[in-house]
């Protein structure tokens, strides 16, 4: 079965093509390294022994997508490509919408034209807002998105389940991550976003490698135990599996019309500084860190309710919050001393 897994050289698509390797699928790569680099695919090489075909092209060039499926035969596509910075899609609402919308019309043209039976999105928690209540399941109503990034994925949602169901002979499932951290623990592929991080984790070991001064906590005064937001912290490695588990469902299925979505989370909600205060035991470091202002679009806190992954998918999340932060800070070592 041959994969197109966009956004491949990313922080989650790399892990997934190393584990769609050991499940046998043969991963082909679409990138165009707007947050990732080419060493991204000598590490997957090195851990799979493998050179799978990658492509330098920006999803959202429609010829280019056209030309790729005339030439690969996919069985299936996952599509991670977009951009994903809550904060920076406050700011430029215009590219999140640009990017994260378009490649999706793009892919899935091209998945109905050359017949692409199955598809896997890149959805997140962000759907739900704020949620009234936590832990969220899959039934828990979608609020209005607290981000423009947010919104793209529940337009591309929306925009998945519609086209399934107008009978485009392509099923779909979408998987809302919760927050993925860490990295393989050969330490050959972590995350290593282009320019200043965004996101908490490569922040985080970024400054307790001392490429960064100070990593700022944005808000104290959430209505939470400590103050700081809850998220669900799960591990890169156990989300990949998601993904095996998805397109062996998809594959499964007998109606050609299916589409369903599914949370991707521990079931666990940790705090900022619960986080942060792991973080420095299981790896004996010491963090510099100050309290800030809250970050516009970011949700107080959110976790996942996993029954339904846990019983339909027969996934479940194999990691602790502590595996990762020693994975992430084992693979920035290694990033560090290479530079
Ligand atoms: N990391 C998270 O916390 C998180 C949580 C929920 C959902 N997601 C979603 O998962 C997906 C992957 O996230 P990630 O953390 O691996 O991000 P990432 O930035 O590491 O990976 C995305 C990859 O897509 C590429 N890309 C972006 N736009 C592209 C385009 N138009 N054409 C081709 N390539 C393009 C980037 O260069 C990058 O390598 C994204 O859709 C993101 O929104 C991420
Ligand atoms: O320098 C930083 C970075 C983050 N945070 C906080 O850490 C938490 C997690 O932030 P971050 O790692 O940026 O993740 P999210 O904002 O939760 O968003 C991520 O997780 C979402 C799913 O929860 C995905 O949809 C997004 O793509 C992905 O960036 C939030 O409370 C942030 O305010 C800080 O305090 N300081």
């Amino acid at each position: 079965m041959k994969i197109l897994v966009t956004g491949g050289a990313g922080f989650i698509g790399s892990h997934t093509v190393v584990e769609l390797d050991k499940a046998g699928f043969e991963p082909v790569i679409v990138d165009n390294l707007y947050n990732s680099n080419p060493g991204v695919l000598e590490g997957i090489k090195k851990i799979t022994g493998k050179d799978f075909p990658f492509y330098e092209i920006d999803c959202n060039d429609s010829e280019k997508i056209r030309a790729l499926f005339e030439k690969e035969k996919f069985d299936g596509i996952i599509h991670f490509a977009a951009y994903k910075a809550v904060g920076e899609s406050v700011e430029k609402p215009l590219n999140y919408y640009e990017n994260n919308l378009i490649s999706l019309l793009v892919l899935l043209r091209a998945a109905q034209e050359f017949k692409v039976p199955n598809f896997v999105f890149s959805s997140s928690c962000t759907v739900y807002g704020q949620p009234d209540a936590i832990p969220v399941t899959e039934n828990t109503p979608r609020k209005p998105a607290n981000s423009p990034y947010g919104n793209t994925k529940a337009i591309g949602e929306d925009i998945i389940r519609d086209y399934v169901y107008a009978k485009s002979g392509v099923r779909a499932i979408s998987l809302r991550y919760f927050n993925p951290i860490g990295a393989h623990e050969s330490s050959l592929i972590g995350e290593l976003p282009n320019g200043v991080p965004s996101n908490l984790v490569p922040f985080i070991t970024q400054t307790a490698a001392g490429l960064r001064q100070s990593l700022t906590v944005f808000g104290s005064d959430y209505d939470t135990a400590d103050g700081t937001c809850i998220r669900d912290f799960i591990h890169v490695v156990d989300l990949a599996k998601a993904h095996v588990k998805a397109l062996e469902l998809l594959g499964e299925q007998t109606e050609s019309d299916y589409y369903d979505v599914f949370n991707v989370g521990t079931g666990e909600g940790y705090t900022v500084l619960d986080l942060i205060n792991t973080f420095e035991k299981v790896n004996g470091v010491k963090l510099n860190y100050t309290i800030g202002p809250r970050r516009a679009g970011d949700v107080e806190k959110i976790y996942a309710q996993s029954d339904k992954v846990n019983n339909v998918m027969k996934w479940h999340a194999e990691k602790t919050m502590a595996d990762a932060l020693k994975d992430a800070w084992n693979w920035q070592l290694k990033i560090t001393a290479q530079q």
